[in-house]
């Protein structure tokens, strides 16, 4: 038996069919036992008096000679025969006037016993002595309860031994029922705790042999159906909601019009590759683009158009830089790269050229009016960690002044090379 079920303190099957079983068996016994002993011993006692008043009738004729002639010797003798011969416990002849003529009475083994019994259940017989039909004596008798105590102990020990033996056929018999009721509910509870234990609602608990016990775990199973299905439900829902988050915390990272990453997500992103720099004593690099006579295309050809233009700076500018670079809209037609891990500091100046040159070849752009072309154009300022700054505004800072700058050089239209420019910094 599983050691949970030993130790709880609420009686087991086996010990409630046992008691149930034995008080039923002793109840029975009880009745069947008593009605028959009962029975047993009015039968007996009807017979023993039937056989007394003959025994009676037929002394008082035999004793008429000597009530006649006052013979109390004769009469004792009569007397002391018919108790020896009629399993007689006493009798007396008395004369007419009342007096005693004889009497005789049988030497008895259990006086006390006997003396409850011939209270409880008398045998008791009188006929009448008659002479000349006149009553000139009466002859009274009184029977042996020994044959009915004798009969009655016996039944006493029979039923005796019939409670032992059904307490013994009972313990067989719980032993069998127990097998039977018990064994399977033990193995239900088993597998019921596995599963809770396990949360293995895919099992299923088998059938039993027992109706009501086999229905108990068909319900079980139909609850299990239930459990898993709901959970599969929950799952479901978790899984959707995930990918519901990851959706969002996508979207909000991202900027609305370009696709690339926001001013938000460019923030954390920087914070982390500062401490990582910081960590590793690697160096990266951080870029500020902002769009030339961004405003004139605006006025010029219409805001959508201005759209489509910052669309193209944001593609131009991703596939200047590697996979893994960070691209991100600032805000209006500013925008920012970071490169990290930065190899080279040479590496960085070579980037910002390629991002102008690269933004700087014709771009078609449907307008209101028609298809134009135009040729966009960025000022791209550069700072470097650790050698401009270690936190986030230092750097940003620094690359704004430096876009600044590049931009009045390239306003001045001065032949001088974006490299040079950024180097200088
Ligand atoms: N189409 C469009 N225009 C925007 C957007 N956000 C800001 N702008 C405009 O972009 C322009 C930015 O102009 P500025 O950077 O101040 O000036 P600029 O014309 O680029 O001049 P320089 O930078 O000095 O060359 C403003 O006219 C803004 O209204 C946007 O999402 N779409």
């Amino acid at each position: 038996m599983n050691t949970d079920l030993r130790s709880s303190p609420l009686p087991s099957v086996a010990s409630v069919l046992r008691r149930a079983q034995l008080r039923v068996a002793f109840l029975t016994l009880l009745v069947v036992g008593s009605v028959l002993i009962v029975g047993m011993l009015v039968s007996l006692r009807l017979n023993q008096l039937k056989h007394l008043n003959l025994a009676a009738q037929s002394l008082a004729y035999t004793s008429e000679a000597t009530v006649v002639f006052r013979d109390a010797h004769s009469a004792t003798e009569l007397l002391a025969d018919a108790g020896a011969r009629d399993e007689l416990a006493g009798a007396r002849i008395v004369l007419a006037s009342g007096a005693t003529l004889a009497q005789w009475q049988r030497q008895t083994r259990w006086p006390r016993l006997e003396a409850v019994v011939d209270t409880l259940l008398p045998l008791h017989a009188e006929a009448e002595i008659r002479f000349q039909s006149q009553v000139v004596g009466r002859l009274q008798l009184r029977g042996d309860v020994a044959p009915l105590l004798v009969a009655l102990g016996w039944s006493l020990a029979a039923a005796a031994l019939g409670m032992l033996l059904s307490g013994e056929a009972v313990m067989l018999m719980t032993r069998r029922l127990t097998q039977m009721i018990e064994a399977p509910l033990i193995d239900l509870a088993a597998q019921s705790r596995y599963v809770r234990e396990a949360r293995a609602y895919g099992t299923r608990v088998q059938g039993a042999s027992i109706r009501e016990i086999d229905a108990l775990a068909n319900d079980l199973n139909a609850l299990l159906d239930e459990v898993q299905a709901h959970e599969a439900e929950l799952l479901h829902r978790h899984e959707a909601l995930q990918s519901d988050h990851a959706d969002l915390a996508e979207r909000a990272s991202r900027d609305s019009l370009t696709g690339v990453a926001n001013r938000a997500h460019f923030e954390r992103r920087l914070d982390e590759a500062l401490a990582r720099a910081e960590a590793g004593g690697t160096r990266l690099a951080l870029l500020f683009i902002d769009a030339d006579r961004f405003k004139q295309i605006n006025d010029q050809h219409g805001h959508e158009a201005g759209d489509q233009v910052l669309i193209a700076l944001a593609q131009r500018v991703r596939s200047a830089v590697r996979e893994h670079d960070l691209v991100a809209r600032l805000g209006g037609d500013e925008f920012v790269v970071l490169i990290e891990p930065l190899r080279h500091a040479d590496d960085a100046p070579r980037v910002t050229q390629q991002i102008e040159a690269l933004v700087a070849r014709p771009l078609a752009l449907p307008t209101v009016a028609g298809t134009i072309e135009i040729t966009p154009g960025v000022s791209v300022g550069l700072s470097l960690y650790p050698e401009h700054g270690r936190s986030a505004e230092a750097l940003l800072r620094h690359a704004d002044e430096s876009m600044y700058r590049r931009k009045r050089v390239r306003r001045l239209n001065l032949a001088e090379p974006a490299v040079s420019d950024v180097s200088k910094d």
